[in-house]
């Protein structure tokens, strides 16, 4: 559930540079021939569209002999040609989302709430009801995935040609056996292996060219969304690079949305529109991605923002967030965060805090009693509003 706005008197502390509406780029026609070859200066500028797929209430449990809470409660919307950053800790339920997403979770998981609703131009798709059939052509085709370590995930005894050629041939079972070759070189080219490699097996291609072909598949019937859980890990930051700049380069000409999953908030920050910050199974704080980084409002934020450097801000001393997550198999009484937090109050402890908007309602929303003085019975924390995890006066504030 999201609350009213905080009231005025907080909005506009900080610098709102990041906040301006993305600049308009256009996205061209569907003949991979036409994709730009140049990098994209500013990846994330581009036009957004309608919403693509909303996410309400999403809650999934592992029933094993104990219930753990993996996910609770989550409410997103992502539009058409928007990347959707979800960042968070190991175990605080990215990967569990992302598999619900793609109806891909097996018992002992178990969807216990909520909607998964697909946009389809023809009309509203319910992804939690499908079944059989259905759900298998709609799986690929509007939503693909690229899982944590997929480069791993190829058929070592297939070749590259053989792997794509199947992902057609099982969705696409009129086209041409030369229509399926033609295809299978395009989509290569399109994410910059060169097509003298669709002889290879897996073992003859570097980690950087499998996960290509990997997305090389996710992109092979053109889906509106693609989920990808960490799917550049295990590559070396060059590579890594490489393929989230082509990546992004084919978004900008597809138009199709991306949820992004990493614990990386830094390199989420570069490529993402919104971001989601995930704690202990719940967003806890959402907004733009040069928001997140201007103003971030969740201690939890701050804690992660303050783990790694800032290559344009200035200086500060990094430090990670101290403690560690919670058990989500343990039912949580009150904020999930307050034992790792600085600003943590009497009501930290007792009720769990609500999603807020933050500054305006184009600003985002956060979970923290901090920020919002009614529950807090002070202030807002000065130190907090600066993105401060390790404040001085975290003493006077939590006394006061
Ligand atoms: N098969 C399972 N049975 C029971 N609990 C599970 C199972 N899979 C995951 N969990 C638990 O669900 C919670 C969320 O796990 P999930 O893998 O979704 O988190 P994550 O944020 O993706 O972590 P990572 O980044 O390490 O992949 C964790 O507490 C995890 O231990």
């Amino acid at each position: 559930m999201i609350t009213d706005d905080p009231e005025p008197s907080r909005r506009g502390r900080r610098d709102p540079a990041g906040s301006e509406p993305p600049a308009a780029a256009s996205i061209g026609s569907d003949s991979p021939a036409d994709v730009p070859a140049e990098d994209s200066p500013d990846p994330v500028r581009h036009t957004l569209g309608a919403p693509v797929l909303t996410v309400r209430g999403l809650t999934v449990h592992y029933e094993t002999d104990q219930q753990v809470r993996a996910v609770q409660d989550v409410d997103f919307v992502l539009r058409r040609g928007e990347v959707f950053g979800l960042a968070g800790e190991s175990g605080c339920g990215k990967s569990t989302l992302a598999y619900a997403l793609n109806r891909l979770l097996r018992p002992p998981a178990r969807v216990v709430s909520g909607s998964v609703v697909f946009h389809d131009e023809g009309g509203d798709v319910d992804l939690l009801g499908l079944a059989g059939e259905e759900l298998r052509r709609f799986r690929w085709k509007k939503i693909a995935m690229v899982f944590q370590g997929a480069m791993n995930a190829l058929n070592p005894v297939l070749t590259v040609r053989t792997q794509l050629a199947d992902v057609l041939a099982a969705h696409e079972p009129d086209m041409s056996a030369s229509a399926r070759l033609a295809r299978c070189a395009e989509l290569l080219d399109l994410v910059g292996v060169d097509r003298t490699r669709l002889g290879s097996y897996p073992h003859e291609l570097s980690g950087g060219m499998r996960q290509r072909v990997m997305i090389a598949m996710a992109l092979a019937l053109s889906p509106d969304v693609m989920v990808m859980d960490e799917p550049t890990t295990a590559l070396d930051v060059v590579v890594q690079r490489d393929i989230l700049r082509e990546l992004s380069r084919l978004r900008e000409h597809f138009g199709f949305a991306i949820v992004f999953i990493t614990h990386d908030l830094s390199l989420l920050l570069e490529i993402s529109d919104q971001i989601a910050i995930m704690y202990a199974g719940r967003i806890v704080e959402q907004a733009p991605a040069g928001r997140l980084l201007d103003a971030p409002r969740h201690p939890y934020t701050v804690g992660l923002l303050n783990s790694f450097p800032s290559l344009t801000g200035p200086r500060r001393e990094m430090r990670g967030v101290p403690g560690h997550p919670p058990d989500l198999a343990v039912p949580i009484v009150g904020c999930s965060f307050a034992p790792r937090c600085p600003y943590r109050r009497q009501p930290c402890d007792e009720h769990r805090p609500d999603l807020r908007r933050r500054d305006s309602a184009s600003d985002g929303i956060a979970a923290c009693h901090a920020y919002a003085e009614a529950d807090y019975g002070a202030p807002a924390p000065p130190a907090l509003l600066r993105g401060e995890f390790h404040p001085v006066e975290t003493a006077e504030v939590v006394e006061a």
